[in-house]
């Protein structure tokens, strides 16, 4: 009775996927629920059909499980409740912005709108704020952040705190934060979104490293360390630099999963996601992967988008966790269910893309579809 019910069947689908079961047989005549989830093994992600739901050994000597994404999508986003009022469905911040990049920061912001949350912050300096404004007037935009060249030596310490005091007002409302899209790479501003990210830690709220800042926490991995709020979405570069600081060698493809485990344990208690084909996301304890095929198209600021994705499912994982979830579901690590929720989303909206513009997609297209793809996954009721 219980092991019919869709309870049961939901918490397998969850639990399967992301905890490091073995894989389970093949489907039977009785058809267990575990032999529809997996099947025994497959040579690489690249050749994992979309939408399937396997037990990859895609990387050499450890299991990695290829998540049931869309299960994880259900699970974990909010049904759209009358009774709910502006804020719940998630506020989010996105701390980028400066004179070379405003389209980074733009794109994490407004697809975590377009993925759902109500409010969506971006915390940038003053040259990239009327730029990423004129984008949209759904963005909330905080012109605060300042680079050397805006600042004499005399004054920083003064701007340093001063930034902070503006920032922290804020932070406390936030459910997620993204720190780095187009962030820059300038000294005296990293060392306020240090400070930033200190104070985001003290607070408890989840924070997503991406492009920038995951060239700041590189060199400074005290910001992350033994912080399980904390989500790295590395690329290929952004990776191999994480690697050769932390493990001290290069990225090793034969020993892939077990050194993407081994840097989240060296780094300690954090989630990473490592980009590229397919995603790869581990917490130092489990391996799980989202290989759904996306676009060939590599545009930049596709991992912009997944970085403001990210944070918004994360923040809805948690509450999931916090209140909805079964006893066992509450076993599984809210950062990774948002990882994989994020990875799906956006590689579904990029192939609507790619599908309607083809050699000329682009992030914006691709953002076009985040609504439609939620909704193929996840209707909204009226
Ligand atoms: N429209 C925009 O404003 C965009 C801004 N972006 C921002 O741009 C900033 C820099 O991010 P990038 O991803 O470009 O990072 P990098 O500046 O590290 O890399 C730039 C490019 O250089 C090449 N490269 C880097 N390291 C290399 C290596 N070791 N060997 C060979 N080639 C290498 C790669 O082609 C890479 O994509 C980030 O803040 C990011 O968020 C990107 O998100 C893309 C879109
Ligand atoms: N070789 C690939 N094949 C299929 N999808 C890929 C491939 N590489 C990346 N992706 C997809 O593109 C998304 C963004 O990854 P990418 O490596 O382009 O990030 P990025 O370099 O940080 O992007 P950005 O330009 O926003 O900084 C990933 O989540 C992944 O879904
Ligand atoms: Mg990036």
């Amino acid at each position: 009775m219980w092991a019919a019910s869709p309870a049961f069947r939901r918490q397998l689908v969850l639990l399967r996927s992301l905890l490091p079961s073995p894989p389970s047989p093949p489907p039977s005549s009785s058809t267990s629920v575990a032999g529809r989830f997996f099947a025994p093994s497959c040579s690489s992600p690249s050749s994992t059909p979309s939408g399937s739901i396997r037990a990859s050994h895609a990387m050499a000597g450890s299991a990695v499980y290829e998540a049931d994404a869309e299960a994880v999508v259900r699970r974990i986003t909010p049904p759209l409740d009358r009774s709910r009022h502006k804020g719940q469905a998630g506020k989010i911040a996105v701390i980028g912005g400066c004179r070379e990049y405003t389209g980074a920061p733009y794109f994490a912001a407004i697809s975590a709108l377009k993925v759902g949350a109500d409010l969506s912050h971006v915390f940038c300096t003053k040259d990239a704020a009327t730029v990423i404004k004129s984008y949209s007037p759904e963005l909330i935009v905080h012109p605060i952040l300042e680079e050397s060249y805006s600042v004499r030596d005399d004054e920083r310490a003064s701007v340093s705190s001063k930034i902070l005091t503006e920032v922290a007002k804020w932070m406390e409302r936030f459910d997620c934060i993204v720190v780095g899209p187009g962030l820059g790479r300038d000294p005296f501003l990293l060392d306020c979104v240090s400070n930033i990210m200190k104070h985001a830690r003290q607070a408890n709220i989840p924070t997503v490293v991406d492009g920038d800042g995951l060239f700041l926490i590189t060199n400074n991995l005290g910001l992350v360390e033994g912080n399980p709020l904390a989500i790295l979405t590395p690329n290929v570069y952004e990776y191999k630099r994480l690697v050769q600081k932390v493990l001290n060698c290069d990225v090793n493809e034969e020993t892939a999963a077990e050194q993407l485990t081994l840097l989240c344990q060296k780094i300690g208690g954090v989630t990473i996601m490592r980009k590229g084909k397919a995603d790869v996301i581990s917490d130092g304890k489990t391996v799980t992967q989202v290989s759904t095929f996306g676009s060939p198209r590599r545009c930049g600021g596709q991992g912009d988008i997944l970085s403001g994705s990210v944070a918004v499912f994360t923040s809805w994982a948690r509450h999931f966790i916090m209140s909805n979830a079964e006893p066992t579901e509450k076993r599984v690590n809210p950062m990774t269910l948002g990882c994989i929720a994020g990875s799906l989303l956006l590689r579904k909206a990029a192939s609507l893309a790619f599908e309607k513009s083809k050699r000329s997609t682009v992030t914006t297209g691709i953002i076009e579809f985040l609504g439609k793809s939620l909704e193929d996954i996840c209707p909204a009721e009226h």
